[in-house]
């Protein structure tokens, strides 16, 4: 029985897959064809919205006046430890060259792309940290053009919060879109908007899914899963604080896993027991949520030394990875599949989610195997260079001419060949 009931769970799911994507496509031909006009309608038709889409700079002020001091300030606080953050990783890039052979040089230069488009996700939450997190690290990286979308409130348009956070973050332009639509938007350039070269920022499966359709014609991020933590916890941890942060990291809903890593039954069995309490103590939207998540996707393992819980945390590869163990410089030499890491008791998940400064779109479902999260990097092109001097054209030509006709391809080796002759005028080289 419940082997039929899964297949059927999976049958429905492939369905309502399917029906995702040809939505998307479909939306996207619209979008496409139509342009301004049929982006209006989505937002009229999606999110009840009639209003003017582009942001205008009397709407910043009104949002900036409105808002308290504390909130503009713990803004401006995680956005200068964003941007601090990105300032340093891009330092530490550079670009290079080398001398290969006398007179060979080829080099790496690190360009910014022209044109970013960010999406912030609207819904339940006002996703302030998700408007930063984008935004502030195309800035750094030197992106020409940054142009933001996020779904406007009925009647409201977009959280004075969330404007302000994307003004505060250096967005050129802003657009009150939400959705299949936004992301038409930034990408096509709507309304005025340069054509975004790469488009950034979570949202739900309508917008991953468009991200995901439009990828080569333009770049992406990543195609993100939800959002998942673990916590590796030994006899020195504190059971109430591994409780909470996986708990917090539960919150995110059904499909979010949290998995506890530990060598200590004991401290286990505190934290399984404390879990359900701290739970009831959330407003109701968020308990159902964490309750959803603990229920279906909690996890404990238990393990019989540190390698082995190091090893399981490898093999999990999840996007955030919490350590509240002794030796923190151990795990930290010895840890190597994660998104972004926590070091001891004293920091949290939700540190790096909000203000600290890392940043917090990161690789979900594994991904961390191969990949690390949003950075100033995915905002530079590593492109190469050369120059080849009289002195390194005859063996350089020479070998080129040879390897081009072993492959059969004499246009490539012809093109070695004339400046063979061109630069060594009456001098014979073997060429095949
Ligand atoms: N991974 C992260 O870092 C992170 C952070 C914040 C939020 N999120 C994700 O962002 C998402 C927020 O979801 P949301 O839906 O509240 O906001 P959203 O902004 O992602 O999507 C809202 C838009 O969806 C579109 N839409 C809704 N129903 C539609 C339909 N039937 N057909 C076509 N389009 C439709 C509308 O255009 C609307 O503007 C969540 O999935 C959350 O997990 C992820
Ligand atoms: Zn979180």
């Amino acid at each position: 029985m419940s082997v039929q009931f899964l297949k059927k769970g999976r049958e429905a799911a492939a369905m309502a897959e399917d029906e995702l994507r040809a939505r998307v496509a479909a939306m996207l031909a619209r979008l496409r064809a139509g342009g301004d006009a049929a982006a209006l309608d989505y937002a009229r038709a999606l999110d009840g919205w009639d209003g003017p889409v582009l942001v205008t700079e009397e709407e910043i002020a009104a949002a900036a006046k409105a808002l308290p001091q504390q909130v503009k300030d713990d803004i401006r606080y995680a956005h200068d430890n964003i941007a601090g953050f990105a300032r340093a990783q891009r330092a530490s890039l550079s670009e290079t060259e080398v001398e290969l052979r006398p007179g060979l040089r080829v080099g790496q230069r690190l360009i910014p792309i022209a044109a970013a488009g960010a999406y912030v996700p609207g819904g339940r939450y006002s996703h302030i940290a998700s408007a930063l997190m984008t935004v502030t690290t195309a800035r750094e990286a030197g992106v020409g053009h940054v142009a933001a979308a996020s779904p406007p409130r009925s009647g409201e348009g977009i959280p004075a919060p969330v404007l302000y956070a994307l003004s505060v973050a250096g967005a050129d332009r802003i657009l009150k879109l939400g959705g299949v639509q936004a992301i038409a938007a930034l990408s096509f350039g709507l309304f005025g908007l340069p054509r975004a070269d790469i488009l950034i920022g979570p949202g739900n499966a309508y917008v991953a899914e468009a991200k995901r359709q439009l990828f080569g014609e333009v770049g992406i991020d990543m195609v993100a899963g939800p959002t998942d933590s673990l916590v590796i916890a030994d006899r020195t941890a504190d059971a109430e604080l591994v409780a909470w942060d996986l708990v917090g990291q539960a919150e995110h809903g059904p499909t979010s896993p949290v998995w506890l890593v530990t060598d200590d039954a004991d401290l286990a069995g505190r934290v399984a027991a404390r879990i359900p309490a701290l739970i009831a103590t959330l407003p109701p939207d968020n308990r159902a949520a964490a309750e959803a998540s603990w229920g279906e996707r909690g996890e404990i393992i238990l393990c019989t030394n540190r390698e082995r819980m190091a090893v399981e945390a490898d093999r999990i590869a999840p996007e955030h990875l919490h350590v509240q163990a002794a030796d923190l410089d151990w795990w930290r030499g010895r840890l190597s599949a994660y998104g972004s890491l926590f070091l001891g008791a004293e920091a949290t998940v939700a540190f790096g989610d909000k203000a600290s400064g890392t940043n917090h779109v990161l690789p979900t479902s594994g991904a961390a195997r191969y990949t690390g999260g949003l950075s100033v990097l995915k905002f530079l092109k590593t492109v190469t260079w050369q120059e080849v001097s009289p002195d390194a054209l005859r063996d350089l030509a020479a070998v080129t001419a040879r390897i081009s006709r072993y492959e059969g391809m004499e246009g490539h080796a012809r093109s070695a060949d004339i400046r063979l002759e061109r630069f060594f005028p009456g001098e014979s080289f073997r060429l095949r």
